[in-house]
Order: C-alpha cells, then structure tokens, then sequence
C-alpha cells in the first residue's frame, strides 16, 4: 500500500492540533480509550464539544517524555493509503522542523484561519514548502464555521493565497474549506457548504497523485549496509542493501559503483517480500552483483551511462538549526544519504530573508532558523545531484563532531 508522508504548517491557534485529532477520530485511527480519556478531560474543562486537540496534545506530550525531539510522527492507515504526519507545535519556530522532513513530505498542509485570511505565518511556511519544493500543498481554510460557512470568504482568501503563491514554485496546490472543530470537510462531507464541489480532505490525501513525487529517471543506490548471511545456505551470498533514491533498476542492468568507478551488472533484486525483476525509488532492497567488487556503506550503485557529479564544492541552501551559528573554520561531519565526509563551511554567500524572499549579503551572522546560502568544501568526494532534480541525493545535514548534534540540513544547487 502507498504511503504518503505530509507536514503540517499553521500559525498558533490555526487549529492543527484539532485536525490531526478530527483526522485521526472520524477516521476510526485511535483507541476508544484515549476517546474516553479526551471526551472526560472536556467534560471536566466544562466544554459543550469534545476537544480533539486534547487528542493531538495528549500524543504529542506522551512521544515527548523522555526525548527531546520537536517533531512527533504520528502513522494513520485507511483502506486506500498509510499516512504520517511530521507535526509540530504550534509554538516551536517551524523552519527547521519543515526542513527535518523535507526530503520525504510528498506534501504539505497549510492552515489557515477563515477570519485571519493569509498571513505572515502563512507566507514564510509556503516559501519554505516552495524552497524544500514539496510537491504538492493543500491550503485548508479552517474555522469556515466562524464564517458562516460564507463562500465569499473563502474565495477571498484562496485569492489572496493564490496571488502570494504565483510568486513561488509550486506544483500543486489545493483549496478545502473545512471546520476541524465541527468536522466539515476533514474526513466527511460538509452539509453546510454545498457550493464546495470538491473532495473532503481526507479523500484528498488518499487519492492525489504521488507517483511522479519521485524521479524515476536518474538511477541512484545508495549503499546502506553490505549483506553477508553467516549461514552456510547462504555463503555466496553479498548483497548492498539500502533504498532506492532515484530511478530505476533492472536485473541485467550495467551499473557503475562509485566512488571507485568499478562496473558490474545487476545479478539479483531482493526485497523484504522476495525477489523482483525491477525496482525503483523509495523502494527498499538488496542488490547483488555478477561481479565480486568492493562496494561498501556510503558508496553508490548508479547506472552506467547516467552517474551524478562528483565533487567537494558544494553550494548549499543551508537552514541553521541551533542556537549557536556557525564556528569560524570549524569542520563538520556531513551526511549525504549514507555517506559520512568531514567538511567546513568556506563562505556564506547570502542569507534569504524569508518574509520578504530577498538576499541579503551584509549580514554573515548565522542564527537558528536562518536560510544561508554557503560554500562548503569537503575532504573526500560526493555523489550528488541537484536539489530540483533529486530530493534524496540532493540534499545533506552537518552534523557536530563534538556533541554529534544535527546543527543544519542543506539543499545542493548547481547555479548562481
Ligand atoms: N470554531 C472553530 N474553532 C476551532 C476550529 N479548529 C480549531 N478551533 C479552535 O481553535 C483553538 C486552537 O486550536 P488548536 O487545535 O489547539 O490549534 P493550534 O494552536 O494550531 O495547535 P498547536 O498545534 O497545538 O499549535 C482551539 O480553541 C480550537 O477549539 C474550527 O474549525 N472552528
């Protein structure tokens, strides 16, 4: 079964916490005690309604305990499609946990108060869906109920909204007037907006298209671990285990593995559920060869006529994601796919303002949050390929060799 895997955005009190709970309750995806749980702490709150954001909060608080961690993934199936969902408080400055999915969302939730209409909150987290380039994003106009359920209101703001966006780079982009408190549109038809001739939210999220989220043109393997079976049955067995990043792989295939240059065919695919005669991305599986070369973790088995570029300049979009920017010089472990390399940050270019979308060149102090634009050169090669044309081995983290801390994600461009 597909998978789909989408953030959340919203600014506080937009009502995210509501529907993820709305989601997860008229979807049937929760636990009739944790019903009970939210419908008596309602009760005791004196509310007329059950608050479904007790739902949300109550998982997010138990996910919490004990990790410090700023996004909780929450998993829901129904009978068409398996979900999860990167979700955020509200409170936490949003931009570097966008960015913490980024590479996987297929797509992003934009939520927004039919009161308020598009607002600051609302501009800076399409930029960044735009920026990480999200495929697709679904502009829920929440709190319709507060409206009035008023048509005029919602073609306003999905006016205003689609004015902002022409500005941006975004494939796909949706508009669902809904109420999470109430229920309208989030996984049942709203009674009380006939003029919607759309699909409900959750319809939505099961049916939009997401094959062509992934490339398929560009073969790229990145080589997670090397499988050896110590059982006697197996002992010929070597097999590269590790999920696909792009395009598409075939028994027979010439493949080149890199960085040694060595080529070879594909002898075999296997996958968790047996062999197959193709895979492709995100697939998870194991290769062998015909040939017996040295391939190990952090190499990568490409097609033979279509390799990425190899090389230890990096221009990077950087999102800085602790408190302390950046020590002069320092060098950092950098994690691209599977490969680990030391490097350090040469230049930074320019910092992207995100509110106003401008470059700004007088401003080198890096803080958290911040988008950078930075040079960073590497001590051994990586395989790469540009942002726009893969997600996966397009993008990297720098990771503090000291406290092993993520201190950044970046997104490899090639020009200017
Ligand atoms: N009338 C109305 N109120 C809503 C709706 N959705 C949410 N609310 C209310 O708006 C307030 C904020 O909702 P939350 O779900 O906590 O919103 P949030 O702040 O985005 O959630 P966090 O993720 O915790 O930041 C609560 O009082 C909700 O009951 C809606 O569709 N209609």
């Amino acid at each position: 079964m597909e998978l789909l895997r989408f953030t959340t955005a919203g600014s506080v009190d937009d009502g995210k916490s509501t529907l993820i709970g709305r989601l997860l309750y008229d979807s049937k995806s929760i636990f009739e005690d944790q019903i009970e749980a939210v419908k008596k702490s309602s009760e005791r709150k004196g509310l007329q309604h059950v608050d479904l954001s007790l739902l949300t909060d109550g998982l997010r608080s138990e996910r919490e305990q004990g990790i410090t961690i700023d996004v909780a993934y929450r998993y829901f199936a129904t009978p068409k499609r398996k979900f999860i969902i990167a979700d955020t408080p509200g409170h936490i400055q949003y931009t570097r946990n966008m960015v913490t999915g980024a590479s996987t969302a297929n797509l992003a939730l934009v939520l927004i108060d039919a009161r308020h209409g598009v607002i600051e909150q609302t501009c800076r987290h399409s930029f960044i869906a735009s920026l990480l380039q999200i495929p697709h994003i679904i502009v829920c106009i929440n709190k319709m109920d507060l409206v009035d359920y008023s048509e005029d209101a919602f073609n306003r703001i999905v006016e205003q909204y689609h004015e902002f966006a022409s500005k941006l780079s975004i494939k796909d982009i949706r508009y669902i007037p809904i109420s999470a408190l109430k229920g309208d549109n989030v996984v049942n038809e709203s009674e009380h907006m006939p003029w919607y001739k759309g699909s409900s939210l959750l319809e939505t999220l099961e049916t939009i298209h997401i094959g062509s989220d992934y490339n398929h043109n560009d073969a790229r393997f990145p080589v997670q671990t090397v499988i050896r079976p110590h059982d006697t049955k197996y002992h010929d067995y070597r097999g590269y285990a590790g999920r696909i990043a792009g395009g598409i792989f075939k028994t027979g295939d010439n493949i080149v593995a890199l960085p040694s240059g060595q080529t070879s065919r594909i002898k075999s695919i296997d996958t968790f559920n047996g062999p197959v005669a193709e895979a492709f991305a995100p697939m998870s599986v194991s290769i062998t060869l015909e040939d017996d070369i040295d391939i190990g973790r952090g190499d990568m088995i490409v097609a033979e006529d279509n390799e990425p570029t190899e090389t230890q300049d990096l221009d990077v979009m950087l999102c800085w994601m602790r408190t302390k920017g950046p020590r002069p010089g320092a060098k950092y472990f950098i994690k691209h796919t599977s490969r680990e390399v030391m490097g350090i940050i040469k230049e930074v270019v320019y910092k992207l303002d995100i509110n106003t979308m401008e470059k700004v060149t007088d401003d080198q102090n890096i803080k958290m949050n911040d988008m950078v634009r930075v040079k960073i050169r590497t001590v051994q090669p990586l395989m790469v390929d540009e942002y726009s044309k893969n997600r996966v081995t397009g993008s990297l983290i720098l990771i503090d060799d000291t406290t092993n801390e993520t201190v950044a994600a970046g997104t490899i461009q090639f020009n200017g």
